[in-house]
């Protein structure tokens, strides 16, 4: 069996993520795991995990440590058998230290997007709640405004998107992401990519994984998955 890959994705909220995640998962076949959408999923279900984290996301707050941990840790042994790319997680030193004792990460890709890139592209953003599929009226609209192409149903903005949840959610961003941030860098397996646009850190973000993922590994995860 080929060495299975896996890589976290961090990056303030707008930076591109889901978007760099989607084109990472079609293109060799790792499975996106965002947090962010396995929260909303579990506050839909009224599970005991989303009803706690809800009255922290509402706030534009970020969930407790040992709330997010014992929601991830379990759905990636679920995953066991994948290679996958987490998206949103770990957010925090002891998040990371948590992912940490649990597996071992061959990549870390981190998305340094400018404040005011990050205010405009969230004010457009519009999403399915159902799929977790995002628009945005300037990069990737709806074939028709307010409605996703797939399901017909109406799309909606989440409140934390608002400039004013915006702003706290920034400013919780830095202070908590900078020990993440270091502690993958002396790993040895951080990598920063800077820019306003994704269509331009792209081609970075798949030559790097190029190089990363054994071929035997992603032809047979692109085959798993198509
Ligand atoms: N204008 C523009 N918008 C972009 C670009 N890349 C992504 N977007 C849009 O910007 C918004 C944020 O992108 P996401 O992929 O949702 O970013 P994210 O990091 O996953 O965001 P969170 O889930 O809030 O952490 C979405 O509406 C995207 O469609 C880009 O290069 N230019
Ligand atoms: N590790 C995480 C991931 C998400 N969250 C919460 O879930 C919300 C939605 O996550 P998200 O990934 O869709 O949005 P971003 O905050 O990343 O832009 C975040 O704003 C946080 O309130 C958290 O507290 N801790």
């Amino acid at each position: 069996m080929a060495k299975l890959f896996r890589a976290v994705i961090l990056g303030p909220p707008g930076s591109g993520k889901g978007t760099i995640s989607e084109r990472v998962a079609s293109s060799f076949g790792l499975q996106h795991l965002s947090s962010g959408d396995f929260l909303r999923e579990n506050i839909a279900a009224k599970t005991e995990a989303g009803v706690l984290a809800k009255t922290y996301i509402e706030k534009g707050a970020l969930v407790p440590d040992h709330v997010m941990t014992r929601l991830m840790l379990p759905r990636l042994v679920e995953m066991t058998r994948h290679s996958w790319l987490l998206d949103g997680f770990p957010r925090t030193l002891a998040q990371a230290e948590a992912l940490n004792s649990a597996c071992e990460l061959d990549v870390v890709i981190s998305l340094n997007i400018p404040l005011e890139t990050l205010k405009d592209r969230l004010r457009h953003r519009w999403i399915h709640p159902a799929s977790g599929r995002v628009y945005n009226m300037r990069f990737n609209p709806p074939r028709v405004q307010g409605v996703d192409d797939i399901s017909g149903e109406p799309l909606i903005q989440h409140e934390d998107d608002k400039p004013e949840a915006l702003v706290a959610r920034l400013r919780h961003y830095k202070d908590v992401a900078k020990p993440v941030i270091d502690l993958y860098r002396a790993k040895g397996i951080l990598h920063m990519f800077s820019d306003t646009e994704t269509d331009r850190i792209w081609p970075y973000v798949s030559s790097l994984l190029s190089a990363k993922i054994p071929t035997d590994l992603a032809d047979a995860q692109r085959a798993t998955t198509h």
